[in-house]
């Protein structure tokens, strides 16, 4: 007897309810579980284009010949320069090789008669190369390897950068050979801290010899600088995912069709940053070292895992390559108004180039690293890098609004259940960071290039209380300070009094300049003069007293100074002349209390506030010292104004 046939179909009959329920659409595609898996990762360009082009690929070479030649580049890259040529390559992560059908592309590593005896065990093994991945295929490496790894309640990547957090410029090095040892400034005062060649070898052998003992590297190709005439091609190779998604977010993305024509970078850093340098290696003095081989176009990392090392030893780069093509580079931040006119903040580390110039009511070119050349300014990265102690999301919307998914944290603290971080909390380190691409700022301007810049901005965050929140330069000041190059902070976190440290560092990023400053300031007061800026120095600090007695001026003011500089307002107003510094006070800005204006009037204790004005003219002048020896520009004159255009007691 047969079993009656139990139906699943809805009947047909009647209006009776269904009594077993299928809602099953077409089969699976897949004969195995495997299958399954592979149908879920649709294939892809090995990028992330920032306006998600859609034309497809040249047919003119095939996708198994690109990976082969990229393979083959990058492991010229990765090359010893004692024993191999270059290691053996795969694409693709090791820990899916199991599971995945082996057709993988490999280079074989080629020797040139390479005798036996020079085979190491690392020309014995494969290394895997994990080839500009995705902020989501970062994501994922990072959380699975990387310690200290996890998603926030926004959708950042939380990371820490080991045990350092922030650079290393006592650490950092360049080569001095025939070409550099007359084109950069060396000495008292330069950030450029003398190795020879030899030396750079020793520490690029151990970085590529860490790198290949490792299972998988991150390879990133992309480009420094919106200009296309002056755009330069980087190759950062690093150990953690959370390098690479660094980069990513920091350096100009290629589309498909660029990587695809990618060819020999200009410039490769290798970043062995988990791996000490060996400190009995001549010049080392610690077992941190950045260097720097403008000749072999190479950079190496050791024993520092702060990813700002990476951004800012480019930025020296451009230092050195941007004016040899007469093209000024800038530690500077830049926005545009709608009228077309741009804005330059310089200024040094938190004085507020990167809060400043993200401003909703204007857009965004860029927020530290800028070029000015015939064409007008250039963005030289393509994402920003804001602090975020104390960040709120009233005070600086955008910021806040842009640390989502993508976005690497470094160093934040957040709620172990909830991920929400806390802002305020400095418990790893006072200096957290967020790295973004540019177009999570939604009035970012892309491409980021703008025309000339109409404002000149020069910041400083002046803890000593006793330089106006706003004044007017004349192109000599806007040079001395810029030159000086001066902000005043807070000494650290050590007990005790709490002392203003006034810092100076020559255009306002003397740790990455490689020139003598005077060249970069003679280019300055060409374009400035050239184009018609004006020139501002803004105090973002204190008022009302030095840090301890004062109070940091509020940042609702500072944007409205700001805003009416940017306006052509601030032009037109009517102006004192400070004592001292000679600075030009206006009398009235829209928005600011007037008492506010000339800092005189906001000391209760009218000796301090002289005593420390002439403490710090006198800072001023001391440092200046340093540079009245040297010819700015063409002829003398404006050097004679120059050192005229500073403090006069
Ligand atoms: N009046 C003010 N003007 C500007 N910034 C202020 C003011 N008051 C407080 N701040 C805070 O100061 C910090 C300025 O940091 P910002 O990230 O803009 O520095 P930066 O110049 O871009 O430095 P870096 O080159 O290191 O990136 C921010 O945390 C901002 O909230
Ligand atoms: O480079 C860094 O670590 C952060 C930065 O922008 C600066 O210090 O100017
Ligand atoms: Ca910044
Ligand atoms: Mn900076």
């Amino acid at each position: 007897m047969r079993l009656a046939k139990i139906h699943t179909e809805k009947k047909v009959d009647g209006d009776q309810t269904v009594v077993c329920h299928d809602d099953s659409g077409p089969p699976v595609k897949a004969q195995t579980i495997h299958e399954l898996h592979s149908l879920q990762k649709k294939k892809s360009a090995p990028t992330t284009p920032i306006n998600g082009s859609k034309s497809s690929f040249s047919t003119t070479i095939s996708e198994e010949e690109l990976q082969k030649q990229q393979l083959q580049s990058i492991s010229a890259s990765l090359a010893s320069l004692t024993r191999e040529t270059g290691p053996k390559l795969v694409k693709g992560d090791p820990a899916n090789r199991k599971a995945e059908n082996r057709k993988v592309t490999h280079v074989e590593h080629y020797h040139h008669d390479a005798p036996t005896l020079n085979i190491s065990d690392s020309a014995l093994k494969f290394t895997h190369v994990l080839y500009n991945l995705s902020p989501a295929e970062l994501y994922e490496q990072a959380i699975k390897y990387e310690k200290g790894s996890f998603i926030t309640s926004t959708g950042a990547l939380a990371t820490l950068s080991g045990a350092k957090t922030g650079r290393s410029p006592r650490d950092k090095r360049v080569v001095k050979d025939k070409t550099t040892e007359n084109a950069l400034w060396w000495g008292k005062g330069s950030p450029n801290i003398e190795m020879d060649e030899q030396t750079f070898l020793v520490n690029r052998e151990r970085a590529v010899d860490y790198l290949n003992s490792l299972d998988k590297v991150f390879v990133n190709d992309q480009f420094l600088n919106w200009d296309p005439k002056h755009r330069i091609k980087v190759r950062i190779v690093s150990a953690r995912a959370y390098h690479s998604l660094f980069m990513h977010n920091m350096c100009i993305r290629p589309t498909p069709e660029e990587l695809e024509s990618f060819g020999t970078p200009d410039f490769t850093i290798y970043n062995a940053g988990k791996f000490p340098c060996n400190r009995f290696t001549h010049y080392m003095t610690s077992s941190t070292s950045i260097d720097i081989n403008l000749d072999r176009k190479e950079m190496v990392i050791l024993g520092t895992q702060y990813a700002g090392e990476m951004k800012k030893g480019l930025f020296s780069l451009m230092h050195y390559l941007m004016p040899k093509r007469q093209i000024l580079s800038l530690h500077s931040g830049c926005n545009v108004g709608k009228d077309g006119d741009v804005a330059l903040f310089f200024g040094l580390s938190g004085t507020g180039k990167t809060t400043l110039s993200t401003d909703h009511n204007r857009y965004l070119i860029g927020d530290d690293e800028h070029c000015w050349s015939e064409n007008g300014v250039s963005n030289i990265e393509g994402g920003c890098y804001a602090k975020c102690i104390d960040l709120s999301r009233e005070k600086e919307p955008d910021i806040w609004n842009a640390i989502k998914f993508g976005t690497v944290l470094e160093n934040i603290v957040f709620d172990e259940h909830t991920r929400e971080v806390d802002y305020s909390d400095k418990s790893v380190t006072e200096n957290t960071r967020a790295a973004y691409p540019i177009e999570y700022i939604p009035n970012a301007q892309i491409p980021c290039v703008g025309p000339h810049p109409r404002n000149v901005i020069l910041l400083a965050c002046d803890a000593f209380g006793v330089l106006p929140p706003v004044s007017k330069l004349s192109l000599a000041q806007t040079m001395y300070h810029f030159i000086s190059g001066y902000t005043a902070l807070v000494a650290g976190t050590e007990e005790g009094v709490k002392e203003p440290q006034a810092t100076f560092s020559a255009c306002f990023g003397a740790a990455f300049i490689m020139l003598h400053p005077t060249k970069y300031a003679a280019m300055l007061a060409e374009k400035m003069q050239k184009h018609g800026a004006t020139g501002w120095l803004v105090n973002t600090g204190w008022s009302g007293g030095s840090y301890g007695s004062g109070n940091r001026l509020k940042l609702a003011y500072t944007r409205k100074i700001i805003d009416s500089i940017h306006s052509g307002e601030l032009l037109k107003a009517n102006y004192t002349k400070s004592e001292v510094f000679g600075l030009e006070i206006p009398t009235v800005v829209e928005g600011v209390p007037s008492e506010i204006l000339d800092p005189q009037n906001t000391w209760s204790d009218k000796k301090a506030y002289t005593d420390t004005l002439l403490k710090l003219g006198g800072l001023f002048k001391k440092n200046f010292k340093g540079f009245v020896d040297y010819q700015i520009g063409e002829d003398n004159q404006l050097t004679e104004e120059i050192l005229a255009a500073g403090p006069i007691f």
